[in-house]
Protein backbone atom coordinates (compact mmCIF):
# COMPACT_ATOMS: atom_id res chain seq x y z
CA UNK A 1 0.00 0.00 0.00
CA UNK A 2 1.16 3.47 -0.72
CA UNK A 3 0.26 6.87 -0.06
CA UNK A 4 -0.33 7.82 -4.36
CA UNK A 5 -1.96 5.89 -7.00
CA UNK A 6 -3.19 5.62 -10.53
CA UNK A 7 -6.35 4.37 -10.00
CA UNK A 8 -9.20 6.28 -10.37
CA UNK A 9 -10.58 8.35 -7.05
CA UNK A 10 -14.11 9.19 -5.56
CA UNK A 11 -14.52 12.95 -4.03
CA UNK A 12 -14.33 11.90 -0.42
CA UNK A 13 -14.07 13.95 2.80
CA UNK A 14 -12.29 13.29 6.26
CA UNK A 15 -13.09 14.33 9.81
CA UNK A 16 -12.02 13.69 12.82
CA UNK A 17 -8.31 12.97 14.30
CA UNK A 18 -5.84 12.00 11.78
CA UNK A 19 -4.78 9.15 14.46
CA UNK A 20 -7.63 8.04 15.16
CA UNK A 21 -9.02 4.37 13.84
CA UNK A 22 -10.13 4.79 10.43
CA UNK A 23 -13.50 4.84 9.35
CA UNK A 24 -15.10 4.44 5.63
CA UNK A 25 -18.83 5.47 5.10
CA UNK A 26 -20.49 4.57 2.40
CA UNK A 27 -23.72 6.19 1.00
CA UNK A 28 -26.67 4.86 -0.37
CA UNK A 29 -28.09 5.53 -4.28
CA UNK A 30 -29.15 8.86 -4.95
CA UNK A 31 -27.56 10.25 -1.61
CA UNK A 32 -24.32 12.07 -1.27
CA UNK A 33 -21.53 11.66 2.11
CA UNK A 34 -23.84 14.14 3.21
CA UNK A 35 -26.26 10.90 4.48
CA UNK A 36 -23.81 10.42 7.17
CA UNK A 37 -24.31 14.08 8.49
CA UNK A 38 -26.81 13.38 11.51
CA UNK A 39 -23.99 11.21 12.82
CA UNK A 40 -21.02 12.44 11.85
CA UNK A 41 -20.38 14.94 14.93
CA UNK A 42 -20.58 11.41 17.57
CA UNK A 43 -17.91 9.62 15.30
CA UNK A 44 -16.01 11.98 14.18
CA UNK A 45 -15.42 12.32 17.88
CA UNK A 46 -13.69 8.65 17.87
CA UNK A 47 -12.86 7.49 14.32
CA UNK A 48 -10.59 9.14 11.59
CA UNK A 49 -13.95 8.78 9.19
CA UNK A 50 -13.46 9.28 5.62
CA UNK A 51 -16.55 9.26 3.18
CA UNK A 52 -16.60 8.72 -0.16
CA UNK A 53 -19.53 9.59 -2.97
CA UNK A 54 -21.01 7.01 -5.78
CA UNK A 55 -20.05 8.38 -9.63
CA UNK A 56 -22.49 10.93 -10.54
CA UNK A 57 -23.57 11.88 -6.80
CA UNK A 58 -22.06 14.67 -4.37
CA UNK A 59 -18.36 15.51 -6.01
CA UNK A 60 -17.51 12.71 -7.57
CA UNK A 61 -17.80 12.74 -12.08
CA UNK A 62 -20.15 10.24 -12.96
CA UNK A 63 -17.19 8.73 -15.46
CA UNK A 64 -15.05 8.12 -12.34
CA UNK A 65 -15.32 4.63 -13.36
CA UNK A 66 -13.78 4.79 -17.02
CA UNK A 67 -10.58 6.11 -15.60
CA UNK A 68 -10.33 9.52 -14.86
CA UNK A 69 -7.39 9.31 -11.74
CA UNK A 70 -8.20 12.83 -9.53
CA UNK A 71 -11.85 12.33 -8.52
CA UNK A 72 -12.31 15.79 -9.64
CA UNK A 73 -12.44 15.60 -13.19
CA UNK A 74 -15.61 17.74 -14.91
CA UNK A 75 -18.41 15.85 -16.68
CA UNK A 76 -17.64 16.31 -20.20
CA UNK A 77 -18.68 12.93 -21.07
CA UNK A 78 -14.95 11.92 -22.42
CA UNK A 79 -13.30 9.02 -20.52
CA UNK A 80 -9.73 8.18 -20.75
CA UNK A 81 -9.18 5.41 -22.78
CA UNK A 82 -6.62 3.84 -20.43
CA UNK A 83 -9.30 2.92 -17.72
CA UNK A 84 -7.36 0.90 -15.20
CA UNK A 85 -11.14 0.84 -13.33
CA UNK A 86 -11.74 -2.41 -12.64
CA UNK A 87 -10.08 -4.73 -9.49
CA UNK A 88 -9.18 -7.46 -11.81
CA UNK A 89 -7.43 -5.09 -14.35
CA UNK A 90 -9.74 -4.99 -16.77
CA UNK A 91 -11.58 -1.36 -17.03
CA UNK A 92 -15.36 -0.64 -17.43
CA UNK A 93 -15.56 1.41 -20.57
CA UNK A 94 -18.37 3.49 -21.85
CA UNK A 95 -21.39 1.36 -22.40
CA UNK A 96 -20.46 -1.50 -20.30
CA UNK A 97 -22.35 -1.76 -16.90
CA UNK A 98 -20.78 -0.75 -13.81
CA UNK A 99 -20.67 -3.55 -11.09
CA UNK A 100 -20.50 -3.44 -7.22
CA UNK A 101 -17.02 -4.87 -7.61
CA UNK A 102 -16.40 -1.39 -9.32
CA UNK A 103 -17.42 0.61 -6.67
CA UNK A 104 -15.54 -1.31 -4.33
CA UNK A 105 -12.18 -0.97 -6.04
CA UNK A 106 -12.91 2.67 -6.14
CA UNK A 107 -12.90 2.45 -1.85
CA UNK A 108 -9.71 0.78 -1.68
CA UNK A 109 -7.81 3.01 -4.06
CA UNK A 110 -9.22 5.82 -1.92
CA UNK A 111 -8.34 3.69 1.40
CA UNK A 112 -4.25 3.79 -0.71
CA UNK A 113 -4.53 6.73 -1.48
CA UNK A 114 -4.78 7.98 2.05
CA UNK A 115 -2.39 5.32 3.30
CA UNK A 116 -5.10 3.33 5.21
CA UNK A 117 -4.35 -0.32 5.56
CA UNK A 118 -7.15 -1.89 7.21
CA UNK A 119 -10.31 -0.15 8.67
CA UNK A 120 -13.96 0.05 9.58
CA UNK A 121 -16.39 0.12 7.26
CA UNK A 122 -19.75 1.09 7.54
CA UNK A 123 -22.46 1.71 4.15
CA UNK A 124 -25.93 2.04 3.84
CA UNK A 125 -27.69 -0.01 1.00
CA UNK A 126 -25.73 0.55 -2.35
CA UNK A 127 -22.54 1.48 0.21
CA UNK A 128 -23.42 -1.62 2.42
CA UNK A 129 -23.11 -3.51 -0.60
CA UNK A 130 -19.84 -1.92 -1.23
CA UNK A 131 -18.82 -2.84 1.93
CA UNK A 132 -19.81 -6.62 1.85
CA UNK A 133 -18.24 -7.18 -0.97
CA UNK A 134 -14.81 -5.98 0.40
CA UNK A 135 -15.38 -8.15 3.41
CA UNK A 136 -15.52 -11.41 0.96
CA UNK A 137 -12.99 -10.53 -1.43
CA UNK A 138 -10.31 -7.96 0.88
CA UNK A 139 -11.05 -9.43 4.42
CA UNK A 140 -7.19 -7.96 5.29
CA UNK A 141 -8.32 -4.94 5.06
CA UNK A 142 -12.26 -4.77 6.78
CA UNK A 143 -11.91 -5.02 11.17
CA UNK A 144 -15.31 -4.49 11.27
CA UNK A 145 -18.47 -4.15 8.85
CA UNK A 146 -21.75 -2.43 9.72
CA UNK A 147 -24.73 -2.90 6.97
CA UNK A 148 -27.61 -0.30 6.89
CA UNK A 149 -30.41 -1.06 5.20
CA UNK A 150 -28.78 -3.24 3.01
CA UNK A 151 -29.31 -6.77 1.24
CA UNK A 152 -26.98 -9.36 -0.42
CA UNK A 153 -29.35 -8.47 -2.94
CA UNK A 154 -31.66 -6.30 -4.22
CA UNK A 155 -34.63 -7.79 -5.62
CA UNK A 156 -34.81 -8.55 -9.76
CA UNK A 157 -32.12 -6.85 -12.05
CA UNK A 158 -34.85 -6.23 -14.42
CA UNK A 159 -36.33 -3.21 -12.15
CA UNK A 160 -33.13 -2.04 -11.58
CA UNK A 161 -32.49 -1.97 -15.33
CA UNK A 162 -35.70 -0.04 -15.76
CA UNK A 163 -34.75 2.85 -13.15
CA UNK A 164 -31.87 3.02 -15.65
CA UNK A 165 -33.35 3.28 -18.30
CA UNK A 166 -36.10 5.91 -16.89
CA UNK A 167 -33.19 8.03 -15.48
CA UNK A 168 -31.14 7.80 -18.41
CA UNK A 169 -34.05 9.04 -20.75
CA UNK A 170 -36.35 11.49 -18.31
CA UNK A 171 -33.58 12.66 -16.06
CA UNK A 172 -33.83 12.52 -12.33
CA UNK A 173 -37.43 14.26 -12.12
CA UNK A 174 -38.48 10.65 -13.30
CA UNK A 175 -38.19 9.24 -9.80
CA UNK A 176 -38.92 12.17 -7.94
CA UNK A 177 -42.57 11.47 -7.11
CA UNK A 178 -41.13 7.41 -5.96
CA UNK A 179 -37.97 7.60 -4.11
CA UNK A 180 -39.86 9.49 -0.52
CA UNK A 181 -42.02 6.35 0.25
CA UNK A 182 -39.23 4.25 -0.14
CA UNK A 183 -36.42 6.32 1.85
CA UNK A 184 -39.08 7.72 4.60
CA UNK A 185 -42.07 7.03 6.22
CA UNK A 186 -44.69 8.98 5.83
CA UNK A 187 -44.18 11.16 9.42
CA UNK A 188 -40.66 11.83 8.22
CA UNK A 189 -41.47 12.76 4.66
CA UNK A 190 -42.25 16.61 5.22
CA UNK A 191 -39.24 17.02 7.67
CA UNK A 192 -36.24 19.56 6.86
CA UNK A 193 -33.98 16.42 6.97
CA UNK A 194 -35.77 14.32 4.26
CA UNK A 195 -36.32 17.84 2.08
CA UNK A 196 -33.17 18.12 2.21
CA UNK A 197 -32.11 14.71 1.06
CA UNK A 198 -34.17 14.92 -1.57
CA UNK A 199 -33.26 18.35 -3.13
CA UNK A 200 -29.73 16.36 -3.18
CA UNK A 201 -31.37 13.38 -5.25
CA UNK A 202 -32.57 16.04 -7.79
CA UNK A 203 -28.54 16.92 -7.97
CA UNK A 204 -27.48 13.89 -9.25
CA UNK A 205 -25.94 13.17 -12.95
CA UNK A 206 -28.61 10.41 -14.87
CA UNK A 207 -25.83 8.15 -16.03
CA UNK A 208 -24.22 8.16 -12.21
CA UNK A 209 -27.55 7.20 -10.90
CA UNK A 210 -28.52 4.58 -13.83
CA UNK A 211 -24.49 3.17 -13.60
CA UNK A 212 -25.87 2.01 -9.87
CA UNK A 213 -28.23 1.12 -10.83
CA UNK A 214 -26.74 -1.47 -13.33
CA UNK A 215 -24.49 -2.02 -10.43
CA UNK A 216 -26.98 -3.04 -8.24
CA UNK A 217 -28.49 -5.59 -10.68
CA UNK A 218 -25.92 -7.28 -11.34
CA UNK A 219 -24.87 -7.91 -7.57
CA UNK A 220 -25.40 -10.94 -5.87
CA UNK A 221 -23.73 -12.05 -2.86
CA UNK A 222 -25.74 -14.35 -1.04
CA UNK A 223 -23.63 -17.73 -1.84
CA UNK A 224 -20.37 -15.73 -0.20
CA UNK A 225 -22.10 -14.22 3.16
CA UNK A 226 -20.52 -17.37 5.15
CA UNK A 227 -17.10 -15.90 3.83
CA UNK A 228 -17.33 -12.82 5.85
CA UNK A 229 -14.92 -13.16 9.17
CA UNK A 230 -15.35 -9.44 9.69
CA UNK A 231 -17.61 -8.36 13.05
CA UNK A 232 -20.69 -7.35 11.52
CA UNK A 233 -23.47 -5.49 12.03
CA UNK A 234 -26.70 -5.36 10.37
CA UNK A 235 -29.24 -2.37 10.95
CA UNK A 236 -32.63 -2.92 9.27
CA UNK A 237 -35.88 -0.24 9.12
CA UNK A 238 -38.41 -1.93 10.03
CA UNK A 239 -41.14 -0.20 7.59
CA UNK A 240 -38.34 0.09 4.74
CA UNK A 241 -40.09 -0.89 1.75
CA UNK A 242 -36.81 -1.14 -0.46
CA UNK A 243 -34.81 -3.44 1.64
CA UNK A 244 -37.29 -5.02 4.01
CA UNK A 245 -36.06 -6.50 7.48
CA UNK A 246 -36.09 -9.90 5.38
CA UNK A 247 -33.10 -8.80 3.34
CA UNK A 248 -31.17 -7.61 6.80
CA UNK A 249 -32.26 -11.02 8.33
CA UNK A 250 -30.82 -12.91 5.17
CA UNK A 251 -27.53 -11.17 5.96
CA UNK A 252 -27.25 -11.56 9.80
CA UNK A 253 -28.41 -15.47 9.02
CA UNK A 254 -25.70 -15.86 6.32
CA UNK A 255 -22.63 -13.73 7.77
CA UNK A 256 -21.36 -16.05 10.92
CA UNK A 257 -21.54 -14.33 14.22
CA UNK A 258 -23.36 -11.14 12.53
CA UNK A 259 -25.63 -9.56 15.06
CA UNK A 260 -28.85 -7.37 14.13
CA UNK A 261 -31.32 -4.27 15.29
CA UNK A 262 -34.19 -3.94 13.80
CA UNK A 263 -35.74 -0.48 14.32
CA UNK A 264 -38.99 0.58 14.73
CA UNK A 265 -40.32 3.78 12.67
CA UNK A 266 -37.75 3.66 9.84
CA UNK A 267 -37.65 3.55 6.15
CA UNK A 268 -35.04 2.74 3.93
CA UNK A 269 -32.36 6.29 5.17
CA UNK A 270 -32.83 4.73 9.21
CA UNK A 271 -29.89 7.01 10.10
CA UNK A 272 -31.68 9.76 8.85
CA UNK A 273 -35.02 8.84 10.54
CA UNK A 274 -33.54 7.17 13.79
CA UNK A 275 -30.15 9.07 14.21
CA UNK A 276 -29.57 8.48 17.61
CA UNK A 277 -30.49 4.81 17.53
CA UNK A 278 -28.27 4.08 14.25
CA UNK A 279 -25.58 5.73 15.95
CA UNK A 280 -26.35 3.95 19.25
CA UNK A 281 -25.90 0.98 17.11
CA UNK A 282 -22.72 1.77 14.90
CA UNK A 283 -20.67 2.84 18.20
CA UNK A 284 -21.16 -0.44 20.45
CA UNK A 285 -20.54 -2.26 16.92
CA UNK A 286 -17.03 -0.08 16.38
CA UNK A 287 -15.76 0.23 19.72
CA UNK A 288 -15.87 -3.40 20.77
CA UNK A 289 -14.35 -4.29 17.29
CA UNK A 290 -11.71 -1.60 16.94
CA UNK A 291 -9.35 -1.34 13.51
CA UNK A 292 -6.47 -1.51 15.17
CA UNK A 293 -7.51 -5.11 16.60
CA UNK A 294 -6.10 -3.46 19.99
CA UNK A 295 -7.64 -4.02 23.84
CA UNK A 296 -10.05 -1.04 24.38
CA UNK A 297 -9.36 1.01 27.18
CA UNK A 298 -11.55 1.69 30.14
CA UNK A 299 -12.21 5.51 29.17
CA UNK A 300 -13.48 4.07 26.00
CA UNK A 301 -15.88 1.31 27.01
CA UNK A 302 -17.25 3.79 29.41
CA UNK A 303 -17.88 6.17 26.05
CA UNK A 304 -19.16 3.25 24.14
CA UNK A 305 -21.38 1.92 27.34
CA UNK A 306 -22.90 5.69 28.05
CA UNK A 307 -24.21 5.77 24.33
CA UNK A 308 -25.31 2.66 24.67
CA UNK A 309 -26.99 2.89 28.02
CA UNK A 310 -28.92 6.36 26.93
CA UNK A 311 -30.17 4.71 23.89
CA UNK A 312 -32.03 1.63 25.84
CA UNK A 313 -32.72 3.11 29.33
CA UNK A 314 -33.46 6.72 27.88
CA UNK A 315 -31.92 9.97 28.75
CA UNK A 316 -34.01 10.88 31.60
CA UNK A 317 -32.92 7.84 33.42
CA UNK A 318 -29.02 8.09 33.16
CA UNK A 319 -29.68 12.06 34.03
CA UNK A 320 -31.25 11.01 36.76
CA UNK A 321 -28.84 7.85 38.10
CA UNK A 322 -25.90 10.89 37.06
CA UNK A 323 -27.56 13.42 39.24
CA UNK A 324 -28.36 10.36 42.46
CA UNK A 325 -24.43 9.78 41.68
CA UNK A 326 -22.36 10.21 45.43
CA UNK A 327 -18.65 9.79 46.67
CA UNK A 328 -19.98 6.65 47.77
CA UNK A 329 -21.90 5.15 44.33
CA UNK A 330 -19.81 6.60 41.72
CA UNK A 331 -17.87 3.68 41.35
CA UNK A 332 -20.49 1.29 40.81
CA UNK A 333 -22.56 3.65 38.37
CA UNK A 334 -18.68 3.83 37.22
CA UNK A 335 -18.30 -0.32 37.01
CA UNK A 336 -21.97 -0.97 35.46
CA UNK A 337 -21.37 1.49 32.28
CA UNK A 338 -18.15 0.46 31.26
CA UNK A 339 -18.98 -4.15 32.51
CA UNK A 340 -22.94 -4.07 32.15
CA UNK A 341 -23.28 -1.59 29.02
CA UNK A 342 -20.01 -1.26 27.75
CA UNK A 343 -19.04 -4.63 27.37
CA UNK A 344 -22.11 -7.02 27.71
CA UNK A 345 -24.92 -4.82 25.92
CA UNK A 346 -22.64 -3.79 23.10
CA UNK A 347 -21.34 -7.32 22.26
CA UNK A 348 -22.41 -7.45 18.35
CA UNK A 349 -23.58 -11.32 18.87
CA UNK A 350 -27.10 -10.68 19.98
CA UNK A 351 -29.37 -8.33 19.22
CA UNK A 352 -30.71 -5.88 21.64
CA UNK A 353 -34.07 -7.18 21.00
CA UNK A 354 -32.90 -10.49 22.15
CA UNK A 355 -30.95 -8.85 24.93
CA UNK A 356 -34.27 -7.70 26.22
CA UNK A 357 -35.93 -10.47 25.78
CA UNK A 358 -33.10 -12.25 27.83
CA UNK A 359 -32.83 -9.63 30.83
CA UNK A 360 -36.94 -9.49 31.63
CA UNK A 361 -36.83 -13.30 31.57
CA UNK A 362 -33.71 -12.94 34.01
CA UNK A 363 -35.32 -10.27 36.05
CA UNK A 364 -38.45 -11.96 36.41
CA UNK A 365 -36.99 -15.06 37.99
CA UNK A 366 -35.31 -13.23 40.88
CA UNK A 367 -38.50 -11.24 41.08
CA UNK A 368 -36.26 -7.63 40.99
CA UNK A 369 -39.40 -5.60 40.43
CA UNK A 370 -37.74 -1.87 40.33
CA UNK A 371 -34.83 -3.24 37.35
CA UNK A 372 -37.81 -5.07 35.86
CA UNK A 373 -39.78 -1.98 34.92
CA UNK A 374 -36.87 0.00 33.71
CA UNK A 375 -36.34 -3.06 31.36
CA UNK A 376 -39.61 -2.97 30.35
CA UNK A 377 -39.51 0.50 29.20
CA UNK A 378 -36.18 -0.49 27.96
CA UNK A 379 -37.75 -3.24 25.56
CA UNK A 380 -39.98 -1.09 24.16
CA UNK A 381 -37.36 1.51 23.18
CA UNK A 382 -35.29 -1.73 21.79
CA UNK A 383 -38.36 -2.57 19.13
CA UNK A 384 -40.44 -4.77 21.00
CA UNK A 385 -44.08 -4.53 20.79
CA UNK A 386 -46.80 -5.04 23.33
CA UNK A 387 -47.58 -8.81 22.03
CA UNK A 388 -43.65 -9.79 21.96
CA UNK A 389 -43.52 -8.97 25.69
CA UNK A 390 -46.72 -10.69 26.42
CA UNK A 391 -44.78 -13.62 24.59
CA UNK A 392 -41.44 -12.94 26.57
CA UNK A 393 -44.05 -13.29 29.91
CA UNK A 394 -45.66 -16.59 29.15
CA UNK A 395 -42.48 -18.36 28.50
CA UNK A 396 -41.03 -17.02 31.43
CA UNK A 397 -44.85 -18.22 33.31
CA UNK A 398 -43.23 -21.75 32.63
CA UNK A 399 -39.66 -21.36 33.41
CA UNK A 400 -39.98 -18.98 36.05
CA UNK A 401 -43.17 -19.76 37.98
CA UNK A 402 -46.69 -18.40 37.53
CA UNK A 403 -46.70 -16.49 40.74
CA UNK A 404 -43.63 -14.56 39.18
CA UNK A 405 -44.68 -13.82 35.98
CA UNK A 406 -48.09 -13.26 37.19
CA UNK A 407 -46.87 -9.91 39.07
CA UNK A 408 -44.58 -9.15 35.68
CA UNK A 409 -47.79 -9.15 33.65
CA UNK A 410 -49.34 -6.48 35.98
CA UNK A 411 -46.43 -4.42 36.14
CA UNK A 412 -46.01 -4.45 32.59
CA UNK A 413 -49.87 -4.03 31.78
CA UNK A 414 -49.12 -0.64 33.21
CA UNK A 415 -46.00 -0.06 31.81
CA UNK A 416 -47.50 -0.60 28.38
CA UNK A 417 -50.06 1.51 28.95
CA UNK A 418 -48.01 4.34 30.08
CA UNK A 419 -46.17 3.86 26.52
CA UNK A 420 -48.94 4.04 24.71
CA UNK A 421 -50.03 7.72 26.18
CA UNK A 422 -46.72 8.75 25.55
CA UNK A 423 -45.57 9.01 29.41
O1 LIG B 1 -33.75 3.73 -4.24
C1 LIG B 1 -34.02 2.65 -3.72
O2 LIG B 1 -34.85 1.87 -4.18
C2 LIG B 1 -33.33 2.25 -2.48
C3 LIG B 1 -31.95 1.76 -2.70
C4 LIG B 1 -31.57 0.56 -3.19
C5 LIG B 1 -30.12 0.49 -3.19
C6 LIG B 1 -29.78 1.80 -2.61
O3 LIG B 1 -28.66 2.23 -2.35
O4 LIG B 1 -30.88 2.50 -2.35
Amino acid sequence: MTGTTAHPLPHHREDGPADAPPLILGPSLGTSLAVWEPQMAALARQFRVVRWDLPGHGGTPYDVLLGRTDGTAGTDGTARADGTARADGTAPTEGTAHTVADLAALVLALADSLGIDRFAYAGISLGGAVGAWLAVHHPERIASLALVCSSARFGEPEGWHERAALVREQGMAAIAETTPGRWFTPAFVGTPEARDLLDGLRTVAPEGYAACCDALATYDLRGDLGRIGAPTLVVAGRDDPATPPAHARELADGIPGASLTELAGAAHLANAERPAQVLAALLGHLTAYPADGGATDDRTRHAAGTTVRRAVLGDAHVDRATARTTAFTAVFQDFITRYAWGEIWTRPGLSRHTRSCVTITALVARGHHEELELHLRAALRNGLTAEDIQEVLLQSAVYCGVPAANSAFVLADRVIAEHREGK
